[in-house]
């Protein structure tokens, strides 16, 4: 399956953030997002999945327009920068809400055995946010956005999660931003930068620094 966001143009007021950006995520490769501060990485995420409407856009999935936005489908599952499970929720609750398998869970993330019938409120930020990416990832759909998944994950996680994202590729289109650039180009088989308002693909992560996200000599 592909998916291209063609043509987004949004504006708040009077300020353009973006201006004719195009983007394609497709079954089998995993599509990163790179880009400043304010660039309008979570924004362009948030249009494609339908929750922030800009002035202009065209989604299209396997070149058919779609007109309405895009988790009213339910193919689709955002994970955005805040925690979005109730705090209240046991996690034997959440796991069966999002039809995921707990004790496939447990397999990767054997800390967590003993979480079961714990609140999500009181699991630690990081241990919220490993709860959170697993069941976007895991949860029946075949378009996956996560915005900074590896924010707040320890180091030995964020591997268990690449390597959960490089699985989950083969049925899924998966759609990426995180600051984290070297996890990021690591993961990723298709990279984007956002600047001025634009997309521009990647084809040499030299770029990267040519265009001004990374300071020269970082590579
Ligand atoms: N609801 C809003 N009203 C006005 N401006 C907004 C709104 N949401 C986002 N913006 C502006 O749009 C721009 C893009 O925001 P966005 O959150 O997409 O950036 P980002 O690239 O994800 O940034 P970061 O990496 O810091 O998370 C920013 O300048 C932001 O201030």
């Amino acid at each position: 399956m592909i998916l291209e966001a063609d043509s987004i143009e949004l504006y708040f007021k009077n300020k353009a953030i973006l201006n004719g950006v195009y983007l394609k995520g497709e079954t089998g490769k995993i599509t990163g997002i790179l880009g400043r501060n304010g660039s309008g990485k979570s924004c362009l995420l948030r249009i494609i999945f339908g929750d922030l409407k800009p002035k202009y856009k065209l989604i299209r999935l396997d070149s058919k327009p779609i007109l309405k936005a895009l988790f009213t489908t339910k193919k689709v599952h955002y994970l955005p920068q805040y925690n979005f499970i109730s705090k209240s929720l046991r996690l034997k609750t959440v796991f069966q809400l999002f039809e995921v398998n707990w004790f496939d869970f447990i397999i990767e993330f054997e800390s967590f055995s003993i979480y079961r019938s714990t609140k999500f409120g009181d699991l630690s930020g990081g241990e919220r946010r490993i709860v959170e990416i697993y069941l976007i990832l895991k949860a029946p759909g075949q378009i996956i956005l996560l915005d900074e998944p590896f924010n707040g994950v320890a180091p030995i996680h964020i591997e268990k999660i690449k390597d959960l994202i490089n699985r989950e590729k083969n049925q899924k289109i998966i759609i990426l931003t995180d600051h984290r650039y070297s996890e990021v180009i690591d993961v990723c088989d298709n990279l984007y930068l956002i600047r001025n308002g634009c997309t521009k693909l990647v084809d040499n992560l030299k770029e990267l620094e040519d265009y001004n996200y990374l300071s020269m000599g970082t590579l």
